[in-house]
């Protein structure tokens, strides 16, 4: 894939702003209808008993899921079934930007609905650190905050925009990040609005 035109560096980030046209995200939420049909979104627990505000579902051979025993992936979802497969279009992305060799075994799909977040944190329930995690961003902006490898210290902000992909891998694999908040409406891709965010990662 050759570099893209406006490709930013943020902490080791690599923030691909634009990268998918309207036509690909719309086939994307078409696609993430499918998936939201077979496996219905739902609001998991913290291991702390708290529920989160995101909503989430999962498509692939693992779906993440969390509740008071803790986070892990899980081969199946939480209402029972397995999770569906992962869209072709959503692998294409992984296929261009990651690993024509090898596709993710998990697509983790987050709905942020009005005044959902995401605290900082780490991604590090995969076997592998050495494989990046893919994220894709769908309808309303959301407010990425990047820290560091290590918790505490600086951070900083970025918006991400409908279309907008981030690779997330190499020494930036284990850096702190989180969703702040969304930009409630400011975009009508979704019917009823908010924001899709879709993590790709290879999980074991
Ligand atoms: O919504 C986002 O942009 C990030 C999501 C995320 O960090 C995660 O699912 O682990
Ligand atoms: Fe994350």
């Amino acid at each position: 894939m050759a570099e893209h035109a406006s490709e930013l560096d943020l902490r080791g980030f690599r923030i691909l702003p634009g990268y998918l046209d309207a036509e690909a995200q719309a086939a994307l939420v078409e696609a993430l209808c499918g998936v939201v049909a077979a496996a219905p979104l739902f609001s998991p627990m913290t291991p702390m008993g708290r529920k989160m505000s995101v909503r989430m579902t999962s498509a692939g051979r693992y779906g993440w899921v969390s509740d008071r025993s803790g986070y892990r992936y899980a081969a199946a979802h939480p209402e029972g079934g397995p999770w569906p497969a992962i869209p072709a279009c959503v692998l294409r992305i992984w296929r261009d930007l990651v690993s024509a060799e090898r596709d993710p075994d998990c697509c983790l799909v987050n709905y942020y609905g009005e005044g959902a977040r995401m605290g900082l944190h780490q991604d590090r329930d995969e076997a592998d650190f050495d494989w990046p995690v893919l994220s894709i961003s769908l309808g309303d902006e959301g407010l990425l905050r990047i820290g560091n490898p290590v918790k505490g210290g600086s951070t900083v902000s970025h918006w991400l925009r409908s279309g907008d992909v981030v690779v997330m891998g190499g020494a930036a694999r284990l850096t702190y990040h989180g969703v702040d908040r969304i930009r409630f409406g400011s975009s009508t891709l979704l019917k009823g609005g908010g924001r899709i965010n879709l993590t790709c990662r290879v999980v074991d």
